[in-house]
């Protein structure tokens, strides 16, 4: 038997529809217009790619969107003052800083100068801290975009064992803390980890965040299992994930396909985060 697809791409384009409602009536009724400000340096293609597919999809549910594009060789001091200028801009309720950056620019000086309250990414140590600690806080958008895949399928996550292979800040380590969250028996695995496929038979869910493609192969599945493929590699000019797709797929119960699988549901998590950003501010002011 097959698997059930995962489709991120059609539950991506009916959340952004709800969003695109949710957008329009907070400016019909407060006058706020959600405003997002991406800041990307340097011009490594596949960033410029992913910062155009942010941009469109903020313009089509009627969020703001600023894109400022900046030399590779920016010095740190530069970024960080235009970081402080969107920090103060009151139309900017969220900022992101599109990553990797070049080698002279610290990555966590520039996250820890975005406004917590402006930071849709979740990367801000404030936010990570909110997210272990239970409180209310931004969720980085790729794990927020797994858990509402997972849900809106009614897809069981209490009692279930979720592997999670990969501990990045960004994805493994935030995933398994809202898995853990949501009452699953949550299993994180690395480069490391000796014998990988001990631990992934045994996952009711799998969570793969690597960035190895093949990564996950089918004797590696138990038969049934919901597998969630993160895994973004460029192979002969094609997108693939870090599972064999076409083999698992004949084993798992449910399969994320890549491209249309996590990825769309990341940049839905991102105009989520804006509109709630905008929400709040409102509130406040
Ligand atoms: N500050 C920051 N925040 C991020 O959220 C962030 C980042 N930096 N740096 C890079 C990664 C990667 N990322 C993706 C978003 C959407 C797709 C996506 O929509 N992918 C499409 C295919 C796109 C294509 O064909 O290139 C899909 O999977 O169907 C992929 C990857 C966000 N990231």
């Amino acid at each position: 038997m097959s698997a059930q697809i995962l489709d991120g791409k059609q539950l991506a384009a009916a959340l952004r529809e709800e969003i695109r409602r949710d957008v329009e009536e907070l400016r019909a009724k407060r006058g706020i217009v959600p405003g997002l400000a991406v800041l990307l340096v340097g011009d490594d293609p596949a960033s410029q790619s992913y910062v155009r597919g942010k941009q469109k999809a903020s313009t089509e549910v009627g969020i703001h969107s600023v894109v400022e594009r900046l030399p590779a060789d920016l010095s740190e001091q530069t970024l960080l003052e235009r970081i402080d200028h969107y920090n103060e801009d009151p139309s900017i309720h969220g900022i992101l800083v599109q990553l990797p950056l070049p080698p002279q620019i610290a990555e966590d000086r520039v996250i820890t100068r975005i406004s917590p309250g402006k930071d849709v990414d979740g990367f801000h140590p404030w936010n990570v801290g909110r997210l272990y600690s239970g409180g209310e806080g931004f969720v980085p958008c790729t794990p927020a975009g797994i858990l509402e895949m997972i849900r809106r399928n009614r897809i069981e996550i209490a009692g279930a064992h979720a592997v999670v292979v990969g501990r990045s800040g960004i994805v493994g380590k935030p995933v398994a803390q809202l898995l853990l969250r949501e009452n699953a028996t949550v299993t994180i695995c690395h480069s490391k980890t000796k014998d990988l496929g001990f631990y992934t038979k045994q996952a009711d869910i799998l969570v793969a965040a690597v960035g190895r493609p093949g990564l996950i192969t089918a004797d590696m599945i138990k038969p049934g299992a919901v597998v969630i493929d993160v895994g973004i590699n460029r192979v002969d000019g094609r997108l693939v994930g870090d599972v064999d797709f076409e083999a698992v797929k004949e084993r798992a119960g449910w399969i994320t396909p890549v491209p249309g699988g996590v990825g769309p549901m990341t940049i839905t998590m991102l105009l989520y985060n804006t509109l709630w950003s905008a929400k709040r501010m409102g509130n406040v002011q």
